[in-house]
């Protein structure tokens, strides 16, 4: 349906009000009957409403983003974004760059109308792309659509929580979950075991989340959330949840807005096919609430199928042990429609079938569909209170469409507890998982590492080095070592032979490859912000001068193309620096806001990342913006060559196909691919994947 051939067919804009439409979009018409005859026949939008909630379902999607709750200079950067970047959009008069403005229902977000694309493109607002995408490089500001910051809003974790997040990347739910625990306490004592069954997928929540966030408490790991193992804590206890998201795989008819090409795509079927696979999710995830725990159940699609069906089966098996929480009133300011108890289940082709009894006992519909797929009776109705739950709709308040469904825990699962009991007494052996990952290795009261660090560093003894851990048996020769909070440690211990855990904490040291170096580990910007406070050594106040000429030679390169060192003749406090010992130092003006650096008797330079720098330069009062449209145009020029070589890579694919398939034995030039061409040739591919993942993360 409806693509197009030509790269020129591509488009058909108009602009009517300020306001782009869009009616087709890289090939895709932005129109289906079966999804238009299959909302209006389910009744979820008022009649008066329908042509209103057409025409914003093929509007392009606002941008929306939030500055990060928790982050200790929030307020400057809220500032900053007020004053530097919204102020000169809403003053400059220009009838098609739109401000954003703050949203209703949450502190610190914003949404403008205009659509991804139109941002980035429109000179206005180039000074604001470059701010959001800096600063959400390093988890200061989250990119995040409207709709989906209402679970964790929902959630509430408090800092002393263990929260659970079932369907985690790529990750921005995660990040507001650790943002909001860490709002009322700096060290929370809880934590947030962050999974995905896509292994791909979860090292992304480990560059990504993990990274950005520098916190101690979350942990990523790698199961299947249907059959997700027990976990436990100390002393075998077992492990059970204050707060459970499940954000689960779904249709994604509410993303159309983000994602054109679902429209064509569409059928009843997709809806019907997940519904199975996301309630055997569901289910295993309320299954890991403490009683008085509270689960979010979401998904970014419409259909009653993915959404009330689900909720609705987990209530009849709970048996009077599950509560579905009003949410409506928790979030004043959103606009959303309850919950439904009735709906139509549809097959492929629009076909209705009122009863699971009308299904045919012969063929295929009869393994695809499921009795929990009909609304529940009325009388079940009256109990289960589907009206508590919301279904966010794109006009709404032009975001896209979104589930979301409050369940508390409100009694324990008999059987589910015999069966836990039953698990709990086979033998050791066989509750371990199939494949081994590298374990982790905590650092102990011995350990010469630590000796090394303690007496180079001046690191107190409060310090709890002990939270330190590297991923090999011989620990001494570790490239990282990582730190987490004593309960990520606790969990740590008591799950690595049952799950696979892939990473946790943050990065506070990096193995000292110089060898003239007196210590074997530097220290990492990562964990500099929780290590500073106890070290009394290789630390020192420089004067914002100082700092200023550090940061800003750390961008140029020599005619080398290396980075450049500053002289430290420059430095107004050179004679204070040479009096640390060359290597590793930590540096600032204000002692909330340390950087990593390297120090030698000559010259120094900063041991940071390029939006860090950027960052710093921002909060000392810098003008970066030429530093953010150079770093633009570095992205695009990378952007570009990427594209260039995927298609040089896809044609040279096709060649060979094409040529295999005449039957002809070619041979590559230069010969056969060896194992190393081939591993280029798969780290290549990783890369593309992991930008794509990227790109999602980015709205
Ligand atoms: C809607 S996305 C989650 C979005 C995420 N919560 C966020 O806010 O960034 C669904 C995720 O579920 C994962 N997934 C699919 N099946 C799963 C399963 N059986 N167990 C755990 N994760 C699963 C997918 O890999 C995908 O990353």
């Amino acid at each position: 349906m409806g693509k197009f051939k030509s790269k020129k067919n591509f488009k058909n804009r108009s602009k009517s009000n300020g306001q782009w439409t869009q009616d087709r979009v890289v090939g895709v018409l932005k129109s289906n009957e079966k999804f238009f005859d299959f909302y209006k026949k389910q009744g979820l939008v008022p009649e008066e409403e329908w042509e209103q909630f057409v025409e914003t379902l093929k509007k392009d999607l606002p941008v929306s983003f939030r500055i990060q709750g928790c982050h200790k200079d929030r307020e400057i950067l809220c500032k900053e974004l007020e004053e530097r970047y919204i102020a000169p959009i809403a003053a400059s008069g220009d009838a098609g760059a739109l401000e954003p403005k703050p949203l209703a229902w949450y502190s610190g977000a914003y949404q403008t109308p205009m659509s991804r694309s139109e941002v980035r493109a429109h000179p206005t607002l180039a000074a604001l792309h470059n701010f959001l995408v800096t600063e959400a490089e390093l988890g200061n500001v989250s990119r995040q659509e409207a709709v989906s910051m209402i679970p964790p809003l929902l959630l509430k974790p408090e800092a002393h929580h263990h929260v659970l997040d079932v369907c985690a990347a790529p990750g921005s739910k995660t990040m507001q979950l650790i943002e909001m625990q860490h709002e009322t306490d700096p060290n929370p004592s809880g934590f947030i075991i962050a999974n995905d069954v896509d292994k791909k997928r979860s090292y992304l929540l480990c560059h990504q989340v993990l990274k950005r966030m520098k916190s101690a408490n979350c942990v990523v790991i790698c199961e299947d959330g249907a059959l997700m193992p027990n976990m436990r804590m100390k002393d075998d206890a077992a492990l059970r949840f204050d707060r459970v998201l499940c954000d689960v795989i779904c249709s994604g008819d509410g993303t159309m807005r983000k994602n054109p090409d679902i429209w064509p795509k569409w059928t009843p079927q997709e809806g019907l096919g997940l519904h199975k696979l996301q309630l055997s999710i569901a289910r295993k995830s309320v299954q890991q609430l403490k009683v008085g725990g509270l689960m979010v159940y979401s998904t970014c699609s419409m259909n009653p199928m993915e959404d009330e069906a689900v909720v609705a089966q987990l209530l009849r098996e709970g048996k009077g042990s599950l509560r579905l929480v009003d949410a409506h009133p928790r979030l004043p300011g959103l606009k959303a429609s309850r919950g439904v108890s009735t709906w139509k289940v549809f097959d492929r082709e629009m076909a209705e079938y009122a009863t699971f009894a009308d299904v045919p006992k012969e063929g295929p519909l009869v393994r695809a569909l499921t009795e929990s797929m009909w609304p529940p009776t009325e009388e079940e109705a009256k109990e289960m209170n589907l009206q508590n739950v919301m279904r966010l709709l794109p006009h709404q308040q032009d975001t896209g469409g979104f589930f979301v469904a409050l369940i508390e825990r409100v009694a324990e699962d008999k059987e589910e507890e015999e069966r836990r009991r039953v698990e709990a007494r086979a033998p050791a052996y066989k509750r371990q998982k199939m494949f081994k990952d590298e374990p982790f290795t905590f650092l102990k009261k011995d350990d010469e590492r630590w000796d090394d660090l303690k007496s180079y560093y001046g690191i107190d003894e409060s310090f709890p080095y002990e939270n330190l851990f590297n991923r090999l048996i011989e620990g001494d020769n570790a490239r990282q070592l990582f730190f987490v909070n004593e309960s990520v440690k606790e969990f740590i211990l008591n799950n690595m032979k049952t799950l696979s855990i892939q990473n946790a904490g943050m990065k506070m040291f990096g193995r000292n490859e110089n060898k003239v170096e007196k210590v074997r580990y530097r220290i990492s910007q990562e964990g500099v912000d929780t290590l500073h406070k106890y070290m009394s050594k290789q630390k020192m106040q420089i004067p914002k001068e100082d700092m200023l000429i550090l940061l800003r030679a750390a961008g140029k390169q020599d005619d080398k193309g290396q980075k450049a060192l500053v002289d430290m003749e420059k430095f107004e406090a050179k004679e204070g620096l040479r009096s640390l010992k060359s290597g590793s130092v930590v540096l600032y003006v204000d002692e909330t806001r340390p950087i990593c650096a390297w120090i030698g008797q000559r010259t120094a330079a900063p041991y940071i990342g390029k939006e860090e720098r950027i960052h710093h330069l921002r909060l000392l009062g810098e003008d970066v913006d030429s530093m953010e449209a150079i770093e633009k145009t570095k992205r695009k020029q990378k952007a570009m060559e990427a594209r260039e070589a995927a298609w040089a890579e896809k044609a040279k694919e096709e060649e060979k196909a094409a040529v295999k398939k005449e039957g002809v034995d070619v041979e590559v030039e230069g010969g056969d691919e060896g194992e190393g061409q081939q591993q280029v040739k798969r780290m290549k591919l990783d890369e593309s994947a992991d930008e794509e993942l990227k790109a999602e993360d980015e709205n």
